[in-house]
Order: structure tokens, then C-alpha cells, then sequence
């Protein structure tokens, strides 16, 4: 199998969460041209489940993610996103990628344990680990331990980095709209301009990290759209900003929620307007258990041409976190040497870390659950 070819198909069609539809479809036909004799193959909504029968009882799970993001890519590839204004910009065509090779080496050698993969729908929103584990997806396949990789673009190819306990924060979207007054730009007195109060609101919630967090705690609190009014000459009536909320502890998490609570009611005041705030989805913090990562380590440290990096926390967000919630398992940063980071237009990934990871986490596998 052409790995590089694979993804560029995947590359091609990136889908919103829950609306993988060929992306599912492409991982079925994959998987369909795979020797069938050990594996089960289900669908959960636009995932997919495939389950490999192998030597012992004990069941070892690998998850993917599936869904791109709402950016139009500027990459300049041939194979780029054909899908206007979706494109795969945090790397999910190469996990999924990786797992299907991954299954393709035990759909033709016998692994020691059972095997589960699992391709997942909507990482980025509005989160499909939730709703699989609620919905009892994998309770005749429960896995004794768990693994994920995502792409890291400031790693050399050839490197793996993670740490035990927590690597990714815990995560709350944020969506507020403003509604207020709207009127003529000539009258301002006679209208409540809800551009004004985003604006201020925007500049107020600044300070919740600066002056509400310890500073040996960590948080962020980042605004990515900011919308408002219709025309230049319009006092505009309504408003409406989104962005997202990372924390390391749920402590943290709470008070950046309580600060957005009492600024919101100060802002309503100041400009006589009514403001609703939805938190969107929320994923909790992904944390490893501490002695599959001690093997990971060594598994790699013993690795031809692999290096391993002790990785710090990061502010990004995972729902495999929710996974770890139940399952002992880890995350890690698979290098890819990237100019540009995730969440960039111009992402651009080095396809060899494709086969290196097939290969690693291919052998890794070979001695679970003997
Ligand atoms: C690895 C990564 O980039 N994950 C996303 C997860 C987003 C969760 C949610 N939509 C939010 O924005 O809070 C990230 O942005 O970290």
C-alpha cells in the first residue's frame, strides 16, 4: 500500500465533525482490501471500529482522529483540500493514515492480543469520544490499555515525545452573543452599540489571566472570531464572539468561567445590553498512566533511529482525554518538521514521519499484552 497516496486522499477531502462522510467511506474501502479473516469492521455514526482478532484476551485499543477544520488552505499542493474552506490543518489525514497502516500489518500478522482501532469522529468540535464511550461503543471490546498519536510540527521526523500524567489541558469552547440597540452612526445616544461592547469585552477578558489566575498556574483565554454590524453607517445591534478556554487544572477552569460570569453582568450594565454565553463543548485534560509511559520510553530509547523527548504540558485540547478518563493509556507528539504549525494554512507535514510511526507503533504493538 501507497501510505503517502493515502493520505493525500484523505488530504484531499477534509470533512467538519460529524459530517466525515467520504472520509468514512475511504476508510472502509481501505480497509476492505485488507486480508478480512481476523477482523471485525463496525460503524458508530461517521467513525469506524475494527476490531482484530489476535493470540490473548487482553485487548490493546489505538485510536485516530477524523475531521478537518474550517480553513481555507494555502498550502500550494497539488492534492490540496478540494472542499472549499475545509482543510485537514491539524494533521488528522496522517493519524488516520498511520492506524490503517497500522491495521493493515495485523490484518496480515497475527497480533499478540486483541486489537481495537478506532477512527473517531469530530476531535475538533463537538467531540466524539464522549458520546462513543456513552453510548457504549466499546464495551465488548473494552481495552486493558490505549493508545493516540498527534502530529507535531516542531519535531524532527524520527522523534516521539510525551511525559506522565497531564500533557494536554482541559478545554471549554466559548460562544457569546451581545444584543443591544442598533440605530443610525449619526445617532449614537439614541442606540446601545453592541461593537463597542464586544470590543470592550474582548479587551476586559484579558485580564482574567493577568490578574485572576496564579501565575504558577496556567491559563488561556483566546478570541478567534469576533463578529458584529451589517453596514459602515449602522450602529449595530447585535454581536458575537467565539473562541476558546485552556486551563492545566479544573480549578483554573472555573474561576476563568466564574471571571467570564461577572464581566459579562458588568458589561451588560455598562452598556444596557443582554449578552448569552454557551460554553460549546468541554473536553477534560489528557493525562497518561505513568507506566505504559515508562515502556513507551524505553521501547523507544531501544529504537533504531528513534529518539524520544520528554515532552512539557501543552495548552492544545483533546477528547482522548476522555478515554484516559477510563482506559491506562497515552498520547503522544509524533515529530513531522513543519514550517508552519497546526492550525496554520500553509501546514505542511513531512510524509516520512508516516512510515516511521507505522513502523514504531507497529512494533511497539507486537509486545502488548503477551
Ligand atoms: C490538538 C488540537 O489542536 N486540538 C484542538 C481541540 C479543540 C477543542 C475545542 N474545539 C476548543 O476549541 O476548545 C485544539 O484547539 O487544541
Amino acid at each position: 500500500m501507497d501510505w503517502n497516496k493515502l493520505r493525500r486522499a484523505f488530504h484531499r477531502i477534509p470533512e467538519l465533525g460529524f459530517c466525515e462522510v467520504k472520509t468514512q467511506q475511504l476508510i472502509l474501502d481501505t480497509i476492505a482490501n485488507m486480508r478480512q479473516t481476523r477482523l471485525t469492521v463496525q460503524t458508530w455514526k461517521t467513525g469506524v471500529i475494527v476490531r482484530v482478532r489476535g493470540k490473548s484476551a487482553y485487548t490493546v485499543a489505538y485510536r485516530a482522529d477524523m475531521d478537518g477544520l474550517p480553513l481555507s488552505e494555502e498550502t500550494g499542493y497539488e492534492f490540496a483540500s478540494i472542499h472549499k474552506g475545509t482543510m485537514h490543518a491539524c494533521g488528522h489525514d496522517f493519524h488516520m493514515t498511520i492506524a490503517l497502516g497500522i491495521l493493515a500489518h495485523f490484518s496480515e500478522v497475527e497480533p499478540p492480543c486483541q486489537l481495537v482501532f478506532i477512527f473517531q469522529p469530530a476531535e475538533e468540535g463537538p467531540g466524539g469520544a464522549k458520546p462513543m464511550l456513552e453510548e457504549g461503543v466499546l464495551k465488548d471490546c473494552w481495552p486493558d490499555e490505549m493508545y493516540a498519536l498527534h502530529i507535531d510540527p516542531t519535531l524532527p521526523v524520527g522523534t516521539v515525545s510525551t511525559k506522565p500524567g497531564l500533557l494536554f489541558a482541559h478545554t471549554s469552547e466559548l460562544f457569546i452573543d451581545f444584543h443591544g440597540q442598533g440605530g443610525h452612526a449619526a445617532y449614537p445616544h439614541k442606540a446601545n452599540d453592541m461593537v463597542v461592547a464586544a470590543a470592550h469585552f474582548v479587551t476586559q477578558l484579558q485580564t482574567i489571566v493577568a490578574r485572576n489566575i496564579d501565575p504558577l498556574s496556567s491559563a488561556v483565554v483566546t478570541i478567534g472570531v469576533i463578529q458584529g454590524g451589517t453596514k459602515q453607517n449602522v450602529i449595530a445591534e447585535t454581536a458575537r464572539i467565539e473562541g476558546t478556554i485552556r486551563t492545566l487544572s479544573e480549578e483554573a477552569m472555573e474561576t476563568v468561567k466564574s471571571r467570564i460570569v461577572a464581566l459579562t453582568k458588568g458589561i451588560e450594565a455598562a452598556f444596557e445590553c443582554k449578552m448569552m454565553i454557551d460554553y460549546g463543548a468541554n473536553y477534560c485534560g489528557v493525562h497518561n498512566d505513568a507506566t505504559l509511559v515508562s515502556d513507551f520510553r524505553s521501547f523507544t530509547e531501544s529504537a533504531a533511529q528513534m529518539t524520544y523527548h520528554e515532552a512539557t504540558e501543552a495548552m492544545t485540547g483533546e477528547d482522548f482525554g476522555y478515554f484516559l478518563n477510563e482506559i491506562p493509556g497515552l498520547m503522544f507528539w509524533l515529530g513531522v518538521d513543519s514550517p508552519y504549525g497546526l492550525h496554520d494554512v500553509r501546514l505542511a507535514p513531512k510524509e516520512e514521519a508516516i512510515e516511521v510511526a507505522i513502523r514504531h507503533m507497529t512494533g511497539f504493538l507486537e509486545l502488548r499484552g503477551k
